[in-house]
C-alpha cells in the first residue's frame, strides 16, 4: 500500500504540534491499519470468545483481532454490540471516574449513535437519554441504532441545535460530539483528507462556536458539557474551550489518566482557571484521533424543572388513562414503573420517574422515536413490534424459539424459513437467547415480520 498522502498545510499543522519525531511517528502510525473494536451491550448477555482484548478505559470494550464480517453476526443485529472505536469509549471512563449524577442527558450531534448507546447503557433506569440529529435520514438511523440496543430509555430527535432553546438549563448533562475536519479519521476515510484544508477547520471551528453558544446554555447549574472531536488542531479543541469560558460561567474537571494509556493532556489557561483538554493520537494509543473536553456549570447557574403539566395536550400523542395503565400492566406482565402513551394507535411505554421531562420535551422538539413502541391492539390481541422484541420489556406471553446461526441470517433476510413445531400465533425468535424479532405462525404458513427496511442483503 503506498503511503497515505497529506496536505502539506496539515504537515505544517501536525509538525507544529508534535515536533520533527513525534510527527515522524504519527505518520508511520497512519499507514498502519487501524484497529477494530466493539462495546458489548451489557443489558444483552453475550460474551463472543473474539473478544479478548480488554480496552483499558472501557469496562465493556475490547479490540477485535481481525474485522469479522459483523453484518453476518446475529448478534449485532440483536444489538449484543456496537462497533465502535476505541477512543470514543474514553466517555465512559469519565462517567464512572467522576461518578457523574445520573439524570436527562443530551446528546445533541448523535448519528449514527456510538456515543449514544454508551450514555444509554450508562443511564439504565436512573435517566432518560435525548439522543439528537439535524439530518432526516441520519436521524433514522439513530433511531435504528437505539432501538436495537433496546434500553427503552431514549427520546430520538430530529433537531437543530437552535431548537432547543426553551429548554435552557434543563439537562444534567450535555455531549457535543461536533461535526469537525476528521484529522483524526485520515488513516480510515480518504474522503477526510480530500475534504481537508485550512479554510474548512476555520468554517468548522465557526460552526463549533455556533452549535456551543446554543448547547452550554443548555446545562442546569451543577451539570457537565463533554465537548468532543475526531481532530487534532487547536482552533477546533482549545480554541472551543476558550470560547465557552468566555460565553458562560464553566469550571474545568480534570480526568484522572493512567499514564499507561498515552492520553495526552492540555491545560487551556482562562480568568476562570486552568481547563483541561485529552487529545488521542493514533501513534499513542490503539484508537483513532480524538479530542474530549469536560466542563461543569457551576451549582448556581439557572436549571429548568420540567414542572407539571395538568392537561397533557399534544398535536399527536396521547397519554393513556391511570385505569387503562393499570390493565396495560397486568396484561403484559410489565412491573407498574411504565407511563404508557399512543401515537397512530401505537403503544409507547417510558419509565415514569421522566415523563414530566419527556412531556416537556415533546412540546418542543420533532420526536422521531421515544421509549419502547409496544404495538398496536385488536380487540384482545396484541401486534406486538419489532422494537418491543428488541427492548429488554418482558414478552412472556408468547413464545419463543430458539434459531441456528443459519436459520437467524434467513430471518434478517426476510426470507421464508422451515421452522418445526411452533404453535400458531406471534412467535419470537432468539439467537443465543437474544431477541432478533417476531414471526407469525398462521398455521398453514409463517410470515416473516422482520422489518424490510432493516434487512441484511449478504
Ligand atoms: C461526529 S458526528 C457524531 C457521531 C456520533 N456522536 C456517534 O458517536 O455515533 C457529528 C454529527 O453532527 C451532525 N451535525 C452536522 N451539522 C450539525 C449542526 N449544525 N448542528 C448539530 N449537529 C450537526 C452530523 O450530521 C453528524 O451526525
Amino acid at each position: 500500500m503506498p503511503d497515505i498522502q497529506l496536505p502539506p498545510a496539515f504537515e505544517s499543522q501536525m509538525l507544529e504540534l508534535l515536533g520533527d519525531a513525534e510527527f515522524e511517528q504519527f505518520k508511520q502510525a497512519i499507514n498502519k491499519p487501524s484497529r477494530t473494536s466493539i462495546r458489548l451491550n451489557a443489558a444483552k448477555p453475550f460474551s463472543p470468545s473474539w473478544a479478548k482484548s480488554p480496552i483499558p478505559w472501557s469496562q465493556r470494550g475490547f479490540f477485535l483481532e481481525e474485522r469479522p464480517s459483523f453484518t453476518l453476526d446475529p448478534a449485532i443485529h440483536a444489538g449484543a454490540y456496537y462497533v465502535q472505536e476505541a477512543s470514543s469509549m474514553f466517555i465512559e471512563h469519565i462517567l464512572n471516574s467522576h461518578a457523574i449524577p445520573k439524570g436527562v442527558y443530551l446528546d445533541l450531534s448523535a448519528a449514527p449513535g456510538g456515543k449514544s448507546t454508551l450514555l444509554s447503557s450508562y443511564l439504565r433506569n436512573d435517566g432518560l437519554l435525548v439522543a439528537n440529529e439535524v439530518i432526516q435520514p441520519r436521524a433514522q438511523i439513530l433511531k435504528e441504532n437505539l432501538v436495537k440496543w433496546g434500553l427503552g430509555n431514549a427520546v430520538v430527535t430530529n433537531n437543530d441545535p437552535d431548537h432547543f432553546e426553551p429548554l435552557e438549563g434543563f439537562f444534567d448533562l450535555v455531549l457535543v460530539d461536533a461535526p469537525c475536519s476528521g484529522e483524526g479519521m485520515f488513516r480510515k476515510d480518504p474522503q477526510a483528507r480530500e475534504e481537508w484544508s485550512p479554510d474548512n477547520v476555520q468554517l468548522c471551528s465557526a460552526r463549533q462556536k455556533r452549535i456551543l453558544d446554543k448547547a452550554g446554555a443548555l446545562v442546569r447549574g451543577g451539570g457537565y458539557l463533554l465537548y468532543s472531536t475526531c481532530t487534532f488542531n487547536e482552533s477546533e479543541n482549545e480554541d472551543m474551550i476558550r470560547f465557552l469560558t468566555e460565553e458562560f460561567a464553566f469550571e474545568p474537571v480534570k480526568v484522572p489518566l493512567d499514564p499507561t494509556w498515552n492520553i495526552v493532556e492540555s491545560s487551556v489557561e482562562t480568568p476562570e482557571g486552568t481547563f483541561f483538554g485529552y487529545r488521542f493520537f493514533p501513534h499513542k494509543v490503539q484508537g483513532e484521533g480524538f479530542f474530549i473536553t469536560v466542563l461543569k456549570r457551576p451549582e448556581s447557574a439557572s436549571t429548568l424543572e420540567p414542572g407539571k403539566i395538568k392537561d397533557f395536550k399534544h398535536p399527536v400523542l396521547k397519554s393513556v388513562s391511570m385505569n387503562e395503565e393499570r390493565a396495560l400492566d397486568a396484561e403484559l406482565g410489565f412491573d407498574g414503573t411504565g407511563k404508557y402513551y399512543t401515537l397512530n394507535d401505537s403503544y409507547f411505554r417510558i419509565n415514569r420517574d421522566f415523563f414530566r421531562h419527556f412531556e416537556k420535551l415533546s412540546l418542543h422538539l420533532s420526536l422521531r422515536y421515544f421509549g419502547v413502541e409496544l404495538g398496536k391492539k385488536q380487540k384482545k390481541d396484541w401486534i406486538p413490534s419489532h422494537e418491543w422484541a428488541l427492548s429488554l420489556l418482558p414478552k412472556d406471553q408468547f413464545q419463543s424459539h430458539e434459531l441456528s446461526t443459519e436459520q437467524a441470517l434467513e430471518f434478517l433476510r426476510k426470507n421464508d424459513f422451515e421452522i418445526e413445531g411452533l404453535l400458531n400465533g406471534w412467535v419470537l425468535m432468539t439467537y443465543q437467547d437474544l431477541p432478533l424479532g417476531w414471526v407469525k405462525n398462521l398455521g398453514n404458513r409463517v410470515n416473516n415480520y422482520y422489518p424490510k427496511e432493516w434487512r441484511i442483503r449478504m
